[in-house]
């Protein structure tokens, strides 16, 4: 089936969060953000308590192309309980659960052309027995690949990271490191820079760990035990790697232009340098799977939940992003 003639499918993520809104304003602005048309998966109630946009809900997916010129077509998860915006509950939980499940289902037997996650939180999940660290090794699960053979890319205008380690204590991200996973990932993020962005020789920067990435071995020896054979083994394969850089100097202007995609050894060390640039606009992408996934890069900001405060962006670039990516994969 040709991608043109199939929707995206977006789960709303937690009913309590900024999800359901962002994606109403989405539709709203579907002309000016240039989206192509999706399908909303979860409460519809949890949308119109904060959106007053017109919803259709539809039983089938097939249904949605025609449903979206009148309004936002909505596959309906109904929760037991009504979910205040603000105000997570173990019922949204479950129902940004079964959302997310029945958004990946529709990308992975083709009824979507990809899927698009709103934003969960993990503490909630965690709390329903969620034993996956985030949504990207419950999709990489679902489509039946290694966790360790996906990698979370952040994407923004100007910056592409991938942490090694996503979401474990900072102690733990450490531990962690070791030559065949920092391989890994970088094989998945530079596969991921052919086949996702086009790029035919990328080109790959790794961070090192330590201050001054390790200063020759004296302020930590990560940097030449685990990562430079890491960068050694990707090089031998013929990979244009570079580093251990000193991840405090890799990420200002005139070296972000020396890459296409930095890896980095932990969460913060590739979330903070991208939300600082492009917050507004960056997309989580998980790069590895035989389907499209993308996300919006902030959270469910329960503390803005409700009150119109929401910035669309980021979801109309995850959306715009998807339906970038399933046309690329379908040409
Ligand atoms: N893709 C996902 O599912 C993600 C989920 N999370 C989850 O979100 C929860 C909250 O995480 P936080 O660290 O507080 O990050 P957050 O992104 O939810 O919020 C951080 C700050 O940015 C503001 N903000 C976020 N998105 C905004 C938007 N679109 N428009 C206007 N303001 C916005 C919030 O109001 C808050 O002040 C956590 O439970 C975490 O697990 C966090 C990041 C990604
Ligand atoms: N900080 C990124 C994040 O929380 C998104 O992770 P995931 O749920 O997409 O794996």
């Amino acid at each position: 089936m040709s991608t043109m003639i199939r929707p995206l499918a977006v789960s709303l993520g937690d009913p309590a969060g900024i999800g359901p809104e962002v994606v109403g304003k989405c539709w709203d602005h579907r002309q000016q953000f240039g989206l192509m048309p999706f399908v909303a998966v979860g409460n519809p109630r949890s949308l119109a308590a904060v959106w007053d946009g017109p919803i259709a809900v539809i039983d089938d997916p097939s249904e949605a192309l025609q449903a979206f010129h009148d309004g936002l077509p909505v596959l309906a998860i109904n929760s037991s309980d009504t979910d205040l915006p603000g105000h997570p509950s173990v019922a949204g939980a479950h129902c940004s659960l079964d959302a997310l499940e029945l958004a990946v289902g529709l990308a992975r037997s083709g009824s979507a052309a990809a899927v698009v996650t709103g934003p969960v939180s993990k503490q909630q999940l965690y709390g329903i027995g969620f034993s996956h660290p985030g949504q990207t090794e419950f999709v990489a699960e679902r489509c039946g690949i290694s966790p360790g053979n996906v990698a979370m890319m952040l994407a923004g205008p100007s910056l592409r990271t991938v942490p090694v380690t996503t979401h474990v204590p900072l102690r733990r991200a450490a531990e962690m490191l070791t030559p065949g996973l920092i391989e890994m990932r970088g094989r998945a993020a530079l596969r991921g820079l052919q086949r996702t962005f086009g790029i035919a020789d990328p080109r790959l920067a790794v961070a090192g760990l330590n201050p001054h990435a390790g200063e020759g071995g004296t302020l930590g020896t990560e940097e030449l035990d685990c990562i430079m054979p890491a960068i050694d083994a990707l090089r031998a394969e013929g990979w244009r790697v570079t580093g251990p850089h000193p991840a405090d100097t890799m990420f200002h202007a005139a070296a972000r232009g020396q890459y296409d995609a930095a890896l980095c050894m932990y969460h913060d060390q590739a979330l903070i340098p991208l939300k600082a640039l492009h917050f507004e606009e960056g997309v989580n992408i998980t790069l590895g799977l035989p389907i499209v996934r993308t996300a919006p890069d902030h959270g469910t900001a329960f503390d803005i939940a409700g009150q119109d405060r929401a910035d669309p962006r980021a979801m109309a670039a995850a959306i715009n992003m998807a339906g970038d990516c399933a046309r690329n994969r379908a040409a």
